[in-house]
């Protein structure tokens, strides 16, 4: 007897993509590939390859390659390793609910795991039907759109498609704005609240990009109110910030460092910091935020700073991805 029976449906996990090492090399291989996405910078071409190649990549390796290595964790790059970690954490999550193996794939849009491995690793299975998940709670054209248009790359060649559904976005979805919540209330718990000001800081993307129609900052803002009314937080008591920002035009604001710096300037006793849109940990939450921004907090006269950790693979989150899942599948 054979033991092919396809799987109903498989899901696809997708995040950004990370360096395959901590090196000035491995990290220059993978800008070279992220930076040169006209999704993420949409600069003419000509003209940017020669910044891209004639400067950024040419200083920036060295340095982010040491950030990197900051925050490097025994599994690798955090953002890798908590990926995995979500995956196997929703098959299993999925085989409890459903009483059947749902496969659940990873691939990053830049880098390794790619779509492309991916592919091959469906056919294997013979999946018939997949449910995308960029783990992106935003959408932006920078990042969600970014993966559908290397999903559709890897499919330009095969000849046999699954039936495909995609989730756009997940903002303010129930079950996310609980369990941010939930993150938020254990964390005062266990430092005892002693937060004067809860900060949303959110990965940042040039304003104008937002000018031309990214629906990335309302959305932004979207999650951010729904997670103040969950924890019944009155107006002074949380702020919206954009963080990473890069090149020289203006980035969506307020900016998180200048409020930083503000807010330490201002003696703020008691600042916990939550990142919403980022869905795992990664350099630009574990270095940026945890050891950058609280030293401009800290420097410039602020106490008491916390950051909360991503959601990774909290068992709510899993639940959340779970929900987000059996919700897009109906009728498979
Ligand atoms: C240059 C333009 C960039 C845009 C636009 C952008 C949007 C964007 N990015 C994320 C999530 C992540 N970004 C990460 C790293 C990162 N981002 C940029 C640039 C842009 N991002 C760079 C150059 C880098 C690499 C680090 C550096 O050189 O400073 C990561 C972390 C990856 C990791 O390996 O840990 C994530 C995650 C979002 C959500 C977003 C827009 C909504
Ligand atoms: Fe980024
Ligand atoms: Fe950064």
């Amino acid at each position: 007897m054979s033991s092919t029976k396809k799987p109903p449906f498989a899901v696809l996990l997708v995040n950004l993509g990370t360096p395959d090492a901590p090196t000035p090399s491995a990290v220059k291989k993978y800008l070279a590939e992220f930076l040169w996405d006209r999704r993420v910078v949409d600069v003419a071409r000509p003209l940017w390859w020669l910044i891209l190649h004639g400067i950024i990549l040419r200083f920036r390796p060295g340095r982010v390659a040491k950030n990197y290595q900051q925050v490097l964790t025994d599994e690798g790059s955090p953002l890798l390793a908590i990926s995995k970690q979500q995956r196997a954490g929703l098959e299993a999550k999925l085989e409890e609910t459903l009483g059947e193996k749902i496969p659940v794939l990873l691939a990053m849009t830049y880098g390794s795991p790619s779509m492309e491995d991916v592919g091959r690793e469906m056919r294997q299975l013979g999946v018939e039907k997949l449910v995308v998940l960029p783990m992106y709670p935003q959408f932006s054209s920078s990042t969600t759109a970014a993966a559908f248009d290397r999903l559709a790359a890897s499919l330009k060649k095969c000849p046999h498609w699954p039936e495909l559904r995609f989730i756009r976005d997940y903002a303010t979805y129930p079950a996310y704005i609980r369990a941010l919540a939930e993150s938020v209330r254990q964390s005062w718990q266990s430092q005892g609240k002693n937060s004067e000001q809860l900060i949303m800081s959110f990965h940042g993307i040039p304003q104008r990009y937002t000018t031309k129609g990214d629906p990335y900052e309302r959305q932004c803002h979207a999650t951010a109110n729904a997670l103040a009314k969950e924890l019944n937080l009155a107006d002074g008591e949380w702020k919206l910030t954009f963080q990473s920002r890069f090149g020289r035009e203006p980035w969506l604001q307020p900016y998180t460092d200048e409020t930083m710096k503000a807010l330490g300037a201002a003696k703020t006793q008691g600042l916990s910091v939550i990142c919403p849109g980022f869905s795992a940990d990664c350099l630009e939450t574990l270095e940026e935020i945890e050891d950058e921004n609280r030293e401009y907090f800290e420097q410039a006269g602020g106490t008491g700073f916390t950051y909360i950790p991503a959601l990774n693979s909290r068992p709510e989150h899993i639940q959340m991805m779970q929900e987000l899942v059996i919700q897009h599948t109906q009728g498979w």
